[in-house]
């Protein structure tokens, strides 16, 4: 599929999908508005039109001489971080020249706007801030809350996306308060890049409920609420007022839940996932392109997915919800579910995820494996577990950089021809291994993908091209999915069938072959993922919207960074 093309643009703002009953801005507010400024590339006639005269130097560049611009402006930038604030000024004043710039050079972009660079820019998010962008709702002010989404001056049929964060838990950095907007802000940017969601047609919030980040609350300039989390009643009632406000408001927007802790993030889905069109991205994107990984290496290997025998290393939001799938997938392919499960080993913490285990979360109590199903001299820790259990798959979400020693990687292969290994946490400083430590530790017979971008791996003659297991590669396909099909909720259905897709997109064929497709194809293959989300949608009667050509309907609904 060649990358979809708007059919009708009328400004570039959208039609159709694109429209936003937003009103249009004219004279100075026109070069304000990021929507609808495009700087020296208005055209002297619509200088004239829109009472611009004498407020733009002379010259009219095109959309290319600007987007040159804005790359060498962008390059002299000192590093990654400065970078990703370049960005988002741009962001902040140009949505088309910043969506252009993205989705030019998607592959050395995303790791600014997005993994791992985000973790940055949300530590710096007080001290970097600028202007703000978004919706902040604070839950000392939850009567604030419908007030902060109708000044958007959006109608009910104008918002096809939120997403939202109470960052607790982002990426594996931890509580960073009021900074977690970036990731909301991030997220966002990857719909649009990667999947065309028109960027006047989404919204990111921050949930702020305070941060137990006591170097955020000692900081004379945190930009958020200066108290400890509030927890209990009192945040679910908060959560609960902002999931009725944006349901009344914009009725057909898929609610995306990003980086909360773990003691609310399952919580919150099984309240309101039956009910509303939401998903959460860590626990079920990250299962989804998790899931993705391990059906292709299946192909590779030959080992049915019946047969794997999974380590689940960090059983948290992220940890749990990918065990989820992967259960999940154990089952379709022929095993009962408690049989699934027993394949399955979670290793927290206290180690070895067993009945007798203390603090075990309720989320991690179906993965407890009874007592006696574990020899007592046998250690229960990593590297004592995977000795023992001869995983052919390990799963690393525990933010704990290095923990995948080589101790343990060359462990499981002994054991296994070609171990799958998988270190997702993010950013950089959180991964369990490196590839090119995996690769090297197994002679190459790892296969090996991680949540950040890497760069391809020599050993011994072979280029060893190292998968992105990042949800960022299966939610927006998911999402774009999710709105062409009007869909009533996300159902296991459209998440398996995301995965699959996601997998027939790779090409296996070589040697050192990555398990996942490239992000230098993410609108294609994001398309092609959406394809698959609707007609699993439709299949399952949860699609409200009328779908003659899928296909096309999808092309249509992606939006372009192009002037209109
Ligand atoms: N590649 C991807 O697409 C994604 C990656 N992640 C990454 O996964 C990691 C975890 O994220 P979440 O699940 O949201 O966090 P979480 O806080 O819900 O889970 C982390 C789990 O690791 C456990 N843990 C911490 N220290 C440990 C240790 N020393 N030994 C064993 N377990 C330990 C915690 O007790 C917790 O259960 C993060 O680094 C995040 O960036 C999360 C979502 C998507
Ligand atoms: C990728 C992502 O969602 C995370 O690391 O939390
Ligand atoms: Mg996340």
């Amino acid at each position: 599929m060649t990358p979809p093309r708007n059919r009708a643009q009328d400004d570039h703002r959208g039609r159709g999908k694109g429209h936003t009953g937003r009103a249009k801005p004219g004279g100075r507010a026109l070069l304000t508005d990021p929507l609808t400024d495009k700087g020296v590339a208005f055209t002297q006639e619509e200088r004239e039109r829109h009472g611009l005269v004498g407020m733009l130097p002379p010259a009219v560049l095109s959309p290319e001489l600007q987007a040159r611009r804005a790359w060498e402006q962008l390059r002299a930038q000192p590093d990654d971080l400065a970078k990703n604030v370049y960005l988002e000024q741009l962001h902040d004043r140009n949505e088309v020249l910043y969506f252009r710039l993205l989705t030019d050079h998607l592959t050395e972009l995303l790791p600014i706007v997005y993994d791992p660079t985000v973790g940055e820019a949300i530590k710096r998010y007080s001290h970097e801030y600028r202007r703000p962008r978004g919706v902040y709702l604070s839950v000392d002010r939850p009567q604030d809350i419908r007030p902060a989404f109708q000044a958007l001056g959006l109608g009910p049929d104008d918002v096809d996306l939120v997403v939202a964060t109470d960052a607790e838990q982002l990426l594996g950095i931890g509580d960073w308060g009021v900074g977690g907007m970036q990731i909301s802000v991030g997220k966002l940017a990857v719909y649009t890049a990667a999947a065309g969601i028109h960027p006047g047609r989404s919204v990111p919030v921050m949930l702020d409920v305070g941060t137990g980040n006591q170097a955020l609350l000692n900081d004379p300039l945190y930009v958020g609420n200066r108290h400890n989390r509030v927890r209990g009643e009192a945040y679910d009632a908060f959560v609960a007022a902002f999931v009725e406000a944006v349901t009344e408001l914009f009725p057909r927007a898929l609610l995306h839940w990003e980086d909360f802790g773990p003691g609310n993030s399952r919580r919150i889905l099984e309240r309101y996932g039956e009910r509303i069109l939401t998903f959460n991205d860590d626990m079920q994107g990250t299962g989804a392109i998790t899931l993705a990984c391990v059906m292709n290496a299946v192909r590779v290997t030959g080992t049915p997915m019946r047969d794997q025998r999974v380590v689940v290393f960090g059983a948290g939001t992220a940890g749990v919800g990918i065990a989820d799938q992967l259960r999940d997938a154990m089952v379709r392919d022929g095993l009962d579910r408690e049989e699934a499960t027993r394949r399955i080993w979670c290793v927290d913490r206290q180690g070895l995820l067993r009945q007798s285990t203390e603090h075990l979360r309720d989320y991690q109590q179906p993965y407890a494996r009874p007592d006696d199903d574990w020899p007592d001299d046998r250690p229960a820790d990593l590297p004592g577990v995977v000795d023992h259990v001869h995983p052919t798959v390990l799963v690393g979400t525990s933010t704990q950089h290095g923990a995948f020693t080589e101790d343990v990687v060359r462990s499981m292969a002994r054991d296994v021809d070609r171990p799958v290994v998988l270190p997702l946490s993010n950013p950089t400083e959180k991964i369990e291994a490196m590839p090119a430590d995996v690769l090297r530790w197994t002679g190459g017979k790892a296969l090996v993908a991680v949540g950040i971008p890497v760069a391809p791996v020599e050993l011994d003659g072979t280029t060893y091209v190292i998968g992105q297991a990042n949800n960022a590669l299966l939610y927006p396909g998911l999402g774009l999915g999710a709105v062409v099909a009007g869909a009533e909720r996300i159902t296991d259905g459209m998440l398996q069938a995301a995965a699959e897709a996601v997998a027939g997109l790779a090409d296996l064929s070589e040697p050192g072959a990555a398990l996942l497709p490239e992000v230098e194809n993410l609108r294609t293959s994001s398309a092609v993922v959406a394809a698959a989300v609707v007609r699993r949608a439709a299949e399952e009667g949860v699609a409200r919207a009328r779908l003659d050509d899928v296909i096309q309907q999808i092309q249509d609904a992606m939006w372009q960074p192009e002037y209109g």
